[in-house]
């Protein structure tokens, strides 16, 4: 079922490749940039589990940005939309994924949106869990149901180097708490110890394919036929996805590909085709605002191509 894709990705693999050598591999977590340059891999799943793949499907990264999808979708199952919606707001910043900027300028000091760092770290201090521990075991159970695969677990190397350099993220989250988003309750460092852990989660693009054909298919698996999140949520994830997933190239990503994605600093991209297939994409070599460089001209060729864009 996927021959039309199978016979031309290669072509388009070799030629995306070649705009690898425009972005530069993220450094400001050591262990990242130790990633190739020029790796490119893909990984399409369609709904009964059958799968293409091209370049270096194999090779790991960590999820990084890409698991705030999921860590916001726990958030609303434990939470429901209020209280998700009461510490994060529905809009796009225009600004880096780690800007601080809005924080202080617009009130009342609420990260605009949960795929901001900021926000993201709002989000992960609601996952429900007595323990930091309980807290990452819950989010990493919910990782390996998605991409169905039990042993999927975080990347000791990848996390301990985050940790060790994630000033501006401390600083972010300080923020927060000084501004009443985090609570009298939530000790900053337990909070993002977890989303350190999350962020650093290990995976190769056909784990992303299978995350994101159960968000392609509004919360239901179609290969096991298992429902694993409730349809409003994953419509929440994918307007977040649509536009704010690639930060703040989310409306060039949407008007030249027109598809929901979100892109991780590893150069990881999860993207997927409503109710036809899910894709995971890696191209370490990221682009000004933090996007792969070759990921994304190869989800750009592939929908002009298959005439994908939802508009
Ligand atoms: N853009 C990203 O992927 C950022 C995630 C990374 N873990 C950070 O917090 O900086």
């Amino acid at each position: 079922m996927l021959e039309h894709i199978e016979a031309r990705l290669p072509g388009w693999l070799e030629a995306s490749r070649k705009r690898a050598a425009e972005g530069q591999v993220a450094a400001y977590i050591p262990e990242l940039a130790k990633a190739p340059q020029d790796a490119l891999g893909i990984t399409v799943i369609g709904p009964s589990g059958e799968t293409v793949s091209a370049g270096d499907p194999n090779m790991r990264f960590t999820l990084q940005s890409i698991s705030k999808v999921f860590t916001l979708l726990l958030a609303f199952i434990d939470n429901g939309e209020e209280a998700v919606f009461s510490k994060v707001g529905m809009e796009p910043t225009g600004d880096d994924f780690n800007s601080m900027l809005k924080l202080e300028l617009v009130e009342p000091g609420k990260p605009f949106n949960p795929l901001i760092n900021a926000g993201a770290i709002a989000v992960t201090s609601l996952i429900h869990g007595d323990t930091p521990a309980e807290k990452t075991a819950r989010i990493l159970q919910f990782f390996r149901t998605a991409a169905a695969d039990p042993a999927l677990t975080y990347n000791e190397n990848v996390y301990r180097s985050e940790s060790a350099t994630a000033h501006r993220n401390r600083s972010l989250a300080y923020f927060l708490k000084d501004n009443e988003v985090l609570g009298e309750e939530v000790d900053v460092e337990e909070v993002l110890d977890v989303y350190f852990k999350h962020c650093s989660v290990d995976v190769h693009v056909g784990h992303l394919a299978r995350m994101a054909l159960v968000l392609a298919f509004n919360g239901r698996d179609p290969v096991t036929g298992q429902a694993l999140i409730p349809r409003r949520y994953v419509q929440i994830a994918k307007s977040f996805m649509l536009t704010c997933g690639m930060y703040n190239a989310s409306g060039e990503f949407a008007i030249r590909a027109g598809i929901p994605a979100k892109s991780g600093v590893s150069g990881g991209i999860l993207a997927l085709v409503p109710g036809q297939y899910g894709i995971g994409v890696i191209g370490p070599a990221l682009g000004r605002k933090g996007n792969s460089t070759a990921g994304v001209h190869l989800l750009e060729t592939m929908s002009e191509a298959f005439d994908w864009s939802m508009f």
